[in-house]
């Protein structure tokens, strides 16, 4: 394997830049394009593939490479390069990472070879690169080491989150504690890093050796585009590493990447339901439209009321209010009108007695003691529910029974909703067979398929079945062209994960950017997600692993919320607390998610016992439960009787 398939870009922008007034470096001009393009044409003939480290303006980012992963630290608050590192560390396919500063443009075209060749050699951890610079006043020429220009092998995350959970930030004390090779580089000015606008006017002038750039790189989406297959091939190295991409993380990108489809249209009400709204729903009216009452009983003036010196009042009935029927009677002093529920107050009355708190009733008087009920009592104003030109519902809510009423209660007959979502899915694999069909010996039948096709009917997706694909390079790429024609979005199985599942892979990622990532959890550890092209149409894909349950969590995990963005849906997920009925074995080092029984216990609060072996193989497991057991990924072994994290299938599984 050529050296550069072992390695993994990583463009570092997440800085402040805080001597350049806080501007975003990368995304400065330099020479006709930005500084970060300079950067990626230099890095990206030297790696397999490459991310970019950002914490600001990620969807530029994100436009200017083309669809490349855009990374965010995962520790908040600008923390500084070391970062950008546990990221770029955490999220790398590959075993060698290589990290450049997006501000340095003239990078050496053979940085990476010459820190592999050191690496290599000196069996280190890290290999860095350092130039002899003079200072000005200074007699010789001094080491200068340039840290943020450091090829790692990705079996150093642990160190450096340690480190990191330790409060240090420090990039070069960090290295210390590591096997570092230095290499010397001898052009000094191919490291030359921005930090000031007047730097970067001085690097504008026209390059002065070689080493500069003599033309504006290639457009960052042809780079990515001529590196995206690379970095399917070298996601398969083989060297072992503990690299895994957390759950948050691997959730924060794909969110990053989707946008909502702009596609609205007006559906009689009683179509509505389960759609995703398209457009706030602003009332034309108040609700209710008047002050009403909300009890039967009688409506009378509140100052009227006895008090603790009288211990009782008496008051004259003078007609009776319906509702829906107009009523023109006003009270005077120790007056009052019988009223049902929902009919308009009677002009002068701001108080309702319920007729059941009388102290006594005849035809023409009720009689009233005191502190039955404060003045203003049962009386509901107009526009509590909801105000004229207010909001009553935002765009982007999934369409419950509630809000079909509440919208009905304003008068609408139609409303705005998003085009369903379409939706294709296929599982693959040899060994598959239909149900009803007769199944030979080392064949099994497509569960998955029908799993899928019920979360996304439950979604409310129009779904699109493919089939089973065979794992035939020319059937699968038939598929994807076929699904990418019809579809929004693709939900493949199988065929994801390292190994004899290869084909999949690499047709997959040839027909688009898609990323494979292993994941720090449990079932699902491998995904793949990105987005694939079929002359003018296109559509995304999530690449689900093979093995039963992990299809319905990592579908409940990464593909729900991806198709909800794409609907534009605001739908998060609400994880609640129960008490664990029996010890449960946890490993740190990955979120795990364990099929349970949520009930009630004996003392009235929740509690959850799990459901028998957790093999990803086992949909027995899924079908008992009625939850997952959330096991967080620094947690360990649960005790009975601590209280573990539980998200509920109702409605989703
Ligand atoms: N060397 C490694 N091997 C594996 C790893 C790994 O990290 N390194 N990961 C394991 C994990 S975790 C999973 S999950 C699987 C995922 O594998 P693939 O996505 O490549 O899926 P397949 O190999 O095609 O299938 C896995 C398993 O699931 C069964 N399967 C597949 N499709 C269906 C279907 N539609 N209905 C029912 N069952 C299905 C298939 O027969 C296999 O038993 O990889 C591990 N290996
Ligand atoms: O995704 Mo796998 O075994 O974790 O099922
Ligand atoms: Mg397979």
């Amino acid at each position: 394997m050529s050296f550069q398939n072992q390695i993994t870009g990583l463009i570092l922008a997440g800085g402040r830049g805080s001597r350049m007034g806080s501007v975003d470096k990368g995304l400065q001009p330099f020479r006709t394009s930005t500084l970060v393009e300079h950067v990626i044409a230099r890095l990206a003939p030297q790696v397999a593939s490459y991310a970019i480290n950002a914490n600001r303006n990620l969807t530029r980012y994100q436009e200017l490479a083309g669809n490349v992963p855009v990374l965010p630290d995962y520790i908040d608050g600008y923390a500084g390069p070391l970062a950008g590192l546990q990221i770029g560390l955490q999220f790398c396919p590959t075993e060698l990472l290589l990290t450049v500063p997006c501000d340095s443009p003239l990078l050496p075209a053979d940085l990476a070879a010459r820190l592999h060749a050191a690496l290599s050699e000196q069996n280190a951890d890290v290999a860095l690169a350092v130039t002899m610079q003079t200072r000005a006043g200074a007699a010789a020429p001094q080491r200068q080491l340039h840290p943020v220009f450091a090829l790692l092998r990705t079996s150093v995350l642990p160190q450096l989150e340690a480190y990191l959970a330790s409060g240090e930030r420090r990039m070069e004390s960090w290295f210390k504690s590591l096997r570092v090779a230095e290499v010397l580089f001898e052009d000094d000015a191919a490291f030359s890093n921005v930090n000031t606008l007047d730097e970067l006017q001085v690097l504008e002038q026209p390059p002065a050796s070689a080493a500069a750039p003599s033309a504006a790189p290639p457009s960052a989406a042809a780079v990515a585009s001529t590196t995206g297959n690379a970095g399917s091939s070298a996601a398969r190295s083989t060297g072992q590493h503990d690299s895994a991409l957390h759950v948050e993380q691997a959730q924060r990108l794909i969110a990053e990447q989707i946008t909502p489809l702009d596609a609205g249209h007006t559906v009689p009400l009683f179509s509505a339901l389960d759609r995703v709204l398209a457009q706030d729903v602003i009332s034309p009216i108040n609700v209710p439209a008047y002050d009403n009452s909300a009890m039967d009983g009688y409506a009378l003036r509140g100052a009227d009321l006895p008090d603790a010196a009288q211990a009782q009042a008496t008051f004259k009935v003078i007609g009776i209010a319906y509702a829906g029927r107009p009523c023109a009677l006003e009270v005077q002093a120790g007056e009052c009108i019988r009223i049902m529920t929902g009919a308009a107050m009677p002009v002068g009355c701001d108080s309702v007695l319920p007729q059941e708190l009388a102290s006594a009733i005849s035809d023409d008087s009720v009689t009233i003691a005191h502190g039955v009920i404060q003045q203003g009592a049962n009386r509901r104003f107009a526009g509590e529910d909801l105000k004229q030109g207010s909001v009553a519902l935002a765009r982007g809510k999934l369409l419950r029974p509630a809000d079909l009423g509440l919208i009905a209660s304003l008068g609408m007959a139609e409303v705005s909703v998003q085009r369903k979502l379409r939706v294709a899915f296929f599982s693959t694999g040899d060994e598959l067979r239909a149900p009803g069909q007769p199944l030979d010996e080392g064949s099994i039948y497509d569960s998955n398929r029908y799993t899928v096709f019920g979360m996304l009917t439950r979604l409310g997706c129009e779904v699109i079945d493919i089939g089973i694909v065979r794992d035939d390079p020319q059937a699968l790429d038939a598929a994807l062209r076929s699904a990418c024609q019809q579809a929004d979005a693709i939900i493949t199985s199988g065929g994801v994960s390292e190994g004899a599942a290869d084909y999949t892979r690499d047709i997959l990622a040839s027909l688009g950017q898609l990323s494979f990532w292993k994941l720090a959890m449990r079932p699902g550890r491998p995904l793949a997600f990105g987005q694939i092209r079929d002359g003018a149409d296109s559509a995304w894909l999530i690449g689900l692993p093979g093995n039963p349950v992990a299809v319905a969590v990592s579908f409940y995990l990464f593909a729900r919320p991806a198709l909800l963005a794409m609907m534009g849906a605001q739908a998060p997920q609400l994880t609640l607390q129960a008490r664990a009925q029996t010890a449960m074995r946890k490993r740190p080092g990955r979120t795990e998610y364990q099929r349970g029984i949520i009930s009630r216990g004996a003392d009235g609060q929740p509690e959850v016992r799990l459901t028998g072996a957790q093999g990803s193989g086992i949909l027995r497991s899924m079908t008992e439960a009625n939850c997952m057991v959330v096991l967080g990924h620094e947690q360990g072994n649960v005790a009975a009787g601590e209280m573990v994290d539980v998200l509920l299938f109702e409605g989703l599984i």
